[in-house]
């Protein structure tokens, strides 16, 4: 069980990380090395922001592991294990169930035909938004509601087609305003508070608590807009795993609500 500080989940880019799937970019080579170097100071932010963290056995088979996000969600103390949209990434649950049941999570999976990606799903307060997306189909989305719902949680879908998931195009702030760039955001009116932000990557926020949000380095002009209403920008360049699709919210699961946290 942890102590009173929150918990993330990261798992270490496996060797075969330049191989992770791409779905709506032109693939780039990936440099192993400054991927590691990146992903180092990801997880040193965290660190230093007062998180505790919690290494995810790696999966040097799979390319694509390090997007630990996608393969669990979690609310309250229950952890829903994913049935990734991708084939060639559902390996990946197995050692995060195994980390999160050993966190004292309540564990629920979600069941074939169901097909969910963590990355499909925001939660802003008890309200659960859910991408239904290349990756995350209806089934999915039911499964979620059901799991999620008794908890309290409201599902709220979200159709879309120009980006990968979810949290690629929104996420919110620590008071809940929505943000997302017009170019991918599709209907910003689904959300009670939307601001629209300079850079697309500008729109991947993870809250290190307090005012500090944790973004892209490719997106000055957003961190300038965030500190501009108050927030602590803090700023991790993750280039290597943009090239494969990746946002600073997959790169780890948030653990806010364990028993004891
Ligand atoms: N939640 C996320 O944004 N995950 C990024 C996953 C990227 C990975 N290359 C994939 O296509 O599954």
């Amino acid at each position: 069980m942890t102590g009173s500080r929150p918990t993330a989940l990261v798992r270490r880019p496996g060797p075969r990380l330049a191989e992770g799937l791409v779905t709506h970019i032109e693939r780039s080579s990936v440099d192993p090395a400054a991927a590691l170097r990146q992903w180092q100071g990801y997880v040193a932010a965290l660190e230093l922001h007062g998180w505790e963290i919690r290494e995810v056995p790696s999966a040097d088979d799979c390319p694509d592991a390090v997007f630990v996000e996608d393969t669990v969600v979690v609310h309250r103390n229950v952890a829903l294990i994913t049935r990734p949209g991708a084939a060639s990434r559902r390996p990946e649950t197995e050692a995060v169930e195994e980390t999160v049941a050993a966190l004292g999570c309540a564990v629920a999976r979600v069941r074939e035909p169901g097909t969910l990606d963590g990355g499909d799903v925001l939660k802003v307060g008890d309200t659960v938004y859910v991408g239904r997306s290349g990756r995350t189909n209806s089934e999915g989305i039911r499964q979620l509601r059901a799991v999620f719902g008794p908890l309290g949680a409201t599902v709220v879908p979200v159709p879309l087609d120009r980006v990968l998931h979810l949290k690629s195009a929104v996420t919110a702030l620590p008071d809940g305003t929505v943000v997302g760039h017009r170019a991918t955001v599709g209907d910003s009116g689904l959300y009670p508070r939307f601001l629209p932000v300079p850079e697309e990557s500008g729109a991947h926020v993870v809250l290190l608590g307090g005012n500090a949000v944790l973004l892209a380095a490719s997106a000055p002009r957003t961190a300038e807009l965030y500190a501009d209403l108050g927030y602590t920008p803090v700023p991790v360049d993750i280039g290597e795993f943009e090239k494969l699709e990746g946002c600073v919210t997959c790169l780890s699961v948030r653990l806010r609500e364990l028993p004891g946290v």
